[in-house]
């Protein structure tokens, strides 16, 4: 039997990011809707034939979207919240960007913000935006209510299919699958469960399998992810219910159920006995599956083996991978070999990173790149090794050099790592008595003011960043002009009244990229963007080898923000986990290990810091909670040596400096122990938009340390009143000793303007003080 090969989706922000400048410049109105359409129609094209020319057998299409798949899903079955107006019939442009991004009435949602929020009388907001799974991607999460109605209303799907046919390309169209659908979303009514809407969704999902058969589609992907999660029975039987009614949609048409992000695990049964054609498995989290999956398999369905790995940029070990696979094929199996999920998280190609070291750039691929190694394995499969074989000793010589090169290897980084020591982790004193010296040293006032780090990246920042880079200013003008945005927002934090006060952040491009393009062990890239959400993209760094600190990385920003204030500096910094969570990491240890040597390189930045004079050092974890895996049996694991990571980087200062968090999600109370063994002296935390509900967590545990819950909503561009984060401040006051308490915004002002931040933080000092004398 033949092996082919599939992708399951292939990132579609373009190799220029194409879509997000067409998206930004259609949202401001520089460009018409036709614009828009023909960019995006242009970047579908180029990726079928793309990954066609370099030897898919199976291209997918509905794989593109304009912002998010599952909002997609929700235009196609007409889930369409009641406040956007829809009135049914085709979800048109205006309402799908309404959903992603909120509406006018005045007020347009801006694209930094990865929230949902209320704004009062400003037209609709954005719906909810969340992780998708463990990834820095971000999806729109489906809303549902009571007696939802559910009638086809984007054909998407079924357009792109043609799209691409009329190309000459048969694709294989993906759908999110209905479980997954449901799961995903949430309830609007109190007390239901989404989930009973499967009956009603089902013949939605059978209609557009028709229409995708008439137009001649042979198989369909659906992607049912939520088979990798902890399921109950009832999940279990939705799925059965879902696959013996949609197998009977369309006569003749065929289902590839793909799963990836994890193993199925106590779901094997369940995926095995559906009664679709194919199944996808992840082979790159989950390898020890392929075993069981294939004993368990019935002979006649086709398997797609995920053997490369579509969420890191490693080139494949592809001699060990047909080891693997070669005895599945001999034995008579109908195999497809595939990326473990969608190529959608990894950058697009690899060839355009021509600054990249050379030895570091024979060790990567990226999406082009790795659609090409399937294509070298299917041929090895199908006609024998030697067909590929400089192909196959190549890989094999890319993966013995990453193994052996030096510069993976440091020998006193994994000495230092390895230490045993348990007062590396931990802080002089217990916090009682850290408490009494900070609180002799900072002589702060009751209800302490401060903010979480960034201040407006305005335009003008950024371009000169920019210009930096292409070399149109030079360093010392690119440094003055940062000191110049610096010296105005430290002044203007003073005359705010603000108690510890921050220096801005404006010579960062990114908070883990700044410090990846700092540290040893990482190398960074020029275009290689991954898409987080809709139009905004991250260059995650690369972690290749032992990470170490060559010399301060933020100090002197440090010295030279605290030269112009009486008024304590904060000292800021990304943690160790965070960098590692939003980073390619290294594949060849423990990402464990890898973040306890990212912790070590912090360390050294907190106690430079406290030797030059800070008293006031935040290290931010805004990544620890996605970290988490997706079964929750391995959750304590990841959060022991996640927290020990922080507390290394945390522990090597004296009592009296002040070591801050910073959290900007808002579920805490099923890891609110392990918030607690973080230690930190302050944590400020997102809770502006629950009423401060969140605090209940940190209440019944009865919480030790400090906390700032964000008293606004820095997603929002309305100011909050005086009143109103007093209220929430009473709010606080009525779960948490008044003593614990700071007043801070829920995250940094980045993403803002300071027309909103001005008179923000003015009305948030005067919440204080009303606090203070109330
Ligand atoms: N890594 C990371 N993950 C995160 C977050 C985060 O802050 N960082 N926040 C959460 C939400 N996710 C987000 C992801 C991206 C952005 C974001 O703003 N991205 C920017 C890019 C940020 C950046 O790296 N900026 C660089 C490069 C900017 C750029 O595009 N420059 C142009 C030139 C611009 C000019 O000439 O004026 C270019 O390179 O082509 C800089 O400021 O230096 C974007 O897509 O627009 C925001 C939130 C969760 N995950
Ligand atoms: N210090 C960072 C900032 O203020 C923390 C952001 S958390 C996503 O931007
Ligand atoms: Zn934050």
């Amino acid at each position: 039997m033949t092996v082919t090969v599939a992708t399951l989706g292939f990132p579609r922000i373009g190799p220029r990011r194409e879509l997000k400048t067409a998206l930004e410049s259609h949202w401001s109105g520089k460009s018409d809707a036709a614009a828009l359409l023909a960019t995006a129609a242009g970047l579908r094209g180029q990726a079928w034939a793309r990954q066609r020319d370099l030897g898919a057998d199976i291209v997918p299409s509905n794989d593109f979207s304009l912002y998010d798949q599952m909002l997609d899903t929700s235009a196609m079955v007409g889930a369409v919240p009641a406040i956007y107006g829809w009135k049914g019939g085709p979800v048109g442009l205006a309402t799908y960007f309404a959903m992603a991004r909120g509406s006018q009435g005045g007020h347009v949602h801006h694209e930094g913000c990865t929230h949902s929020h209320a704004h009062e009388g400003e037209g609709a907001p954005a719906a909810e935006m969340t992780k998708w799974f463990d990834t820095n991607y971000h999806y729109l999460v489906p809303e549902f209510t009571e007696g939802q109605h559910f009638a086809l209303s984007s054909t998407k799907a079924i357009d792109e299919f043609l799209e691409a046919k009329a190309q000459g390309i048969l694709t294989r169209p993906v759908l999110i699958g209905p479980v997954t659908f449901l799961k995903l979303g949430k309830s609007r009514t109190e007390g239901f469960d989404q989930r009973a809407l499967l009956p009603a969704l089902l013949p939605i999902y059978a209609g557009v399998l028709k229409r995708l058969a008439a137009a001649g589609a042979d198989w369909v992907q659906i992607d049912e992810p939520c088979l990798v999660l902890d399921l109950d029975d009832r999940d279990r039987e939705m799925l059965r219910l879902a696959y013996a009614e949609l197998v009977k949609a369309a006569p003749g048409l065929k289902l590839m159920l793909a799963t990836y992000f994890g193993g199925l695990g106590d779901n094997l049964a369940t995926a095995l006995a559906l009664p679709v054609q194919g199944l996808h498995v992840d082979l790159v989290r989950a390898p020890e599956q392929l075993d069981a999956v294939v004993a368990g398999a019935r002979p006649d369905l086709v398997l797609s083996l995920g053997v490369i790995d579509g969420r890191n940029i490693w080139k494949a070990d592809l001699s060990a991978i047909l080891d693997r696979v070669e005895p599945v094929v001999k034995a008579g199996r109908n195999v497809i070999l595939a990326p473990s999920c969608s190529l959608l998280h990894t950058p697009i190609d690899l060839d355009r990173e021509t600054a990249l070291d050379p030895e570091i750039r024979d060790w990567l691929a990226f999406a082009v790149q790795k659609v090409a190694e399937l294509a070298a394995m299917a041929r090895a499969l199908n006609e024998g090794r030697d067909a590929v074989r400089s192909t196959l000793d190549a890989a094999s010589a890319a993966v013995a050099s990453r193994r052996t090169s030096p510069r993976i290897n440091n020998p006193a980084v994994q000495k230092r790592a390895a230490q045993k020591d348990a007062t590396l982790a931990r802080r002089k004193s217990a916090f009682a008595a850290r408490r009494r010296v900070q609180r002799a040293r900072l002589n702060l006032p009751a209800y302490p003011t401060t903010t979480i780090g960034s201040f407006p990246q305005t335009p003008e920042v950024r371009k000169a960043r920019a210009d930096h880079d292409k070399g149109v200013i030079g360093d010392v003008a690119y440094e003055q002009f940062l000191r110049d945005e610096t010296a105005r927002t430290v002044q203007w934090q003073e005359e705010a009244g603000l108690d510890v006060l921050v220096h801005g952040e404006f010579e960062r491009n990114d908070m883990v990229q700044y410090f990846g393009e700092q540290l040893s062990g990482f190398a960074f890239t020029k275009y290689a963007w991954v898409q987080s959400y809709g139009s905004r993209c991250v260059r995650p760094p690369i972690i290749f080898g032992d990470v170490a600190r060559p010399q301060p990385m933020t100090v002197a920003w440090w010295e030279y923000a605290q030269s112009l204030t009486a008024k304590p500096m904060k000292g800021m910094l990304t943690g160790p986990v965070t960098i590692l969570n939003w980073s390619f990491v290294r594949d060849d240890q423990p990402r464990s290990a890898t973040c306890r040597q990212i912790a070590f390189a912090i360390r050294d930045e907190v106690v430079d810091l406290e030797k030059a004079g800070c008293a006031v050092i935040q290290i931010d974890e805004a990544a620890l909670r996605e970290g988490l895996p997706l079964r929750r049996g391995e959750w304590q694991h990841y959060l022991d040596w996640a927290v020990e990571s922080f507390r290394i980087t945390a522990s090597g200062v004296a009592d009296a400096t002040q070591i801050h968090t910073h959290m900007c999600y808002s579920e805490f109370n099923d890891i609110i122990a392990s918030i607690g063994a973080m230690d930190a002296d302050v944590i400020s935390i997102e809770t502006a938009r629950s009423q401060m509900e969140l605090l209940d967590a940190f209440a019944s545990y009865r919480y030790p340390a400090e906390i700032g819950p964000g008293v606004y909503d820095i997603h929002s561009p309305r100011v909050p009143a005086v009143g109103e984060m007093a209220a929430l401040l009473t709010a606080a006051a009525n779960r948490l000793p008044a003593d614990q308490l700071w007043v801070n915004p829920d995250c940094g002002l980045k993403t803002r303007k300071w027309p909103e931040v001005k008179p923000a933080i003015a009305n948030m000092v005067a919440a204080a003080q009303a606090a203070r004398t109330a």
